[in-house]
């Protein structure tokens, strides 16, 4: 093939957030993410989408020089060389004296800017074969419609957290219309899941835990599944909780959660695999992560553990390939593959969706928060929902988004003029809670 990558644009871009509470505060008014695009000799354009905060965009636009240039045959090798050239100024940041030079600040923080080119070149090779990304990864597409949840989260109100947030933009629907309003009770979290689900037909729910006491929280869970008796649901307080009180708010609850996310975390002498692998044993509940099975090695720990039965593989933190890899090992392991998200665009959305039509054997509902975002896509057309599925047909091309560049300029407008760089939870909070700071081991709104 004799194409080659001519441009590579890295667009630093910002979209309306609603003041979503978590373990690490509230969200503030705009969510940031990179977008990297790329054009072929050929004229055709590859996107890909990764997290937002200047440390990420730099280190991407590092590696333009790299990129630019290279056959887009030979991807492969150019993911290799990026990989060294990262690793390379990594050691060279590290042995520089830590974060001190802004060399070391770019360097020193590993962030998967390698999916942020790896998304771009599959989106371009998908388009040259006419097969949709999904059949690049992987053994190829094992199916077409990929199934997401409904994710739920606490959300202040935005009249005293304060700022810019969104406001009355929709009125199409009742999700249009209260998912920019204050829900702090189990009711108001019902509320929600009624909504979205009668938006976009969400059959599976997670709420964001770490907001209040675990037992407030599991009253929110237990209200959902008198509502939704069919629903695989699950709770995230993002490790908050010891292992006494998880195992203690949760042994009750086989065939109420489906499974539990991140209950508890390091304690004392104990890492976040150990106490994972005590609550799955005292619970029988099965156990979902992001934060303690990240990477092959932490996996080889939380396997041999037998800690996380579900691995929650992002492909922004895991790369589109990595994340099938993983897929793969668990369909031959008795895992079950799930996946991980940050508030973000519809590329990444589509992202999801390939590396879920290319994950073999049971995967459990996708993690999204695009119903938060819904109606601020990038591409020409939004995603359809259907039944909480997305379909990615298998004659159809790239990775499915055809970019609006009038869009992708008012993201970045967005991101320049209201001063966005790296998400910071910690800031609104203090309108909630003053002097409030972050604890890992206590609930956002416990202080
Ligand atoms: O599953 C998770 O841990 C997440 O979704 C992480 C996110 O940062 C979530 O906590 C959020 O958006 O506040
Ligand atoms: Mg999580």
């Amino acid at each position: 093939m004799d194409v080659k990558i001519e441009r590579m644009e890295v667009v630093p871009v910002a979209g309306y957030d609603s003041p979503l509470l978590n373990l690490a505060g509230v969200h503030e008014p705009f969510f940031t993410r990179n977008i990297v695009v790329l054009t072929d000799s050929a004229g055709y354009t590859g996107v890909g989408e990764v997290p937002g905060g200047e440390v990420i965009t730099k280190r991407l636009e590092s590696l333009i020089p790299l990129v630019e240039g290279k056959p887009l045959g030979r991807f492969k090798q150019t993911l290799l060389e990026a990989q060294e050239f990262l690793s390379a100024n990594m050691a060279a940041a590290a042995a520089a004296g830590g974060a001190q030079t802004a060399h070391a600040q770019i360097f020193s923080k590993v962030t998967n800017v390698i999916t942020g080119i790896e998304t771009p070149m599959l989106d371009l090779l998908a388009k040259h074969l006419e097969v949709p990304v999904a059949a690049l990864l992987g053994d190829g597409q094992v199916r077409e419609d990929v199934r997401f949840l409904g994710y739920l989260f606490y959300v202040a109100d935005r009249n005293v957290v304060g700022g810019p947030y969104l406001h009355d933009d929709d009125d199409s629907d009742e999700w249009g219309r209260i998912r920019r309003d204050p829900a702090l009770t189990p009711e108001a979290i019902v509320h929600q899941a009624e909504a979205a689900a009668e938006r976009f037909g969400f059959h599976d729910f997670k709420l964001k835990g770490g907001v209040f006491p675990a037992r407030e929280e599991i009253r929110a869970i237990r209200a959902l599944k008198e509502r939704f008796p069919e629903a695989r649901i699950t709770i995230d307080p993002n490790g908050a909780w010891s292992l006494a009180e998880s195992v203690e708010v949760c042994r009750d609850l086989v065939g109420v959660l489906t499974y539990c996310e991140d209950p508890c975390g390091a304690e004392g002498r104990f890492s976040g695999r150990e106490t994972m692998a005590e609550f799955h044993r005292q619970t029988g509940l099965p156990t979902a992560t992001n934060m303690i099975d990240t990477d092959w090695r932490e996996m080889k720990a939380a396997i041999r553990l037998d800690s996380v039965t579900i691995p929650l593989a992002d492909p922004h933190f895991w790369t589109m390939q990595g994340c099938v890899r993983v897929a793969q090992l668990c369909h031959e392991m008795d895992l079950t593959w799930g996946v991980h998200s940050n508030n973000h665009f519809d590329i990444s959305l589509m992202m999801v969706a390939h590396a879920a039509a290319a994950a073999p054997g049971f995967v459990n509902a996708c993690d999204t928060h695009y119903m938060w975002q819904d109606g601020q896509h990038l591409g020409k057309t939004a995603p359809q929902f259907h039944d909480g599925c997305l379909t990615v047909p298998r004659d159809s091309i790239g990775l499915g988004i055809d970019l609006d560049r009038a869009k992708l300029d008012a993201a970045h407008k967005l991101y320049v003029d209201n001063g966005c760089g790296t998400r910071d939870d910690a800031r609104g909070m203090n309108a909630l809670i003053p002097g409030w700071t972050y604890d890992p081991h206590r609930p956002a709104m416990v202080r």
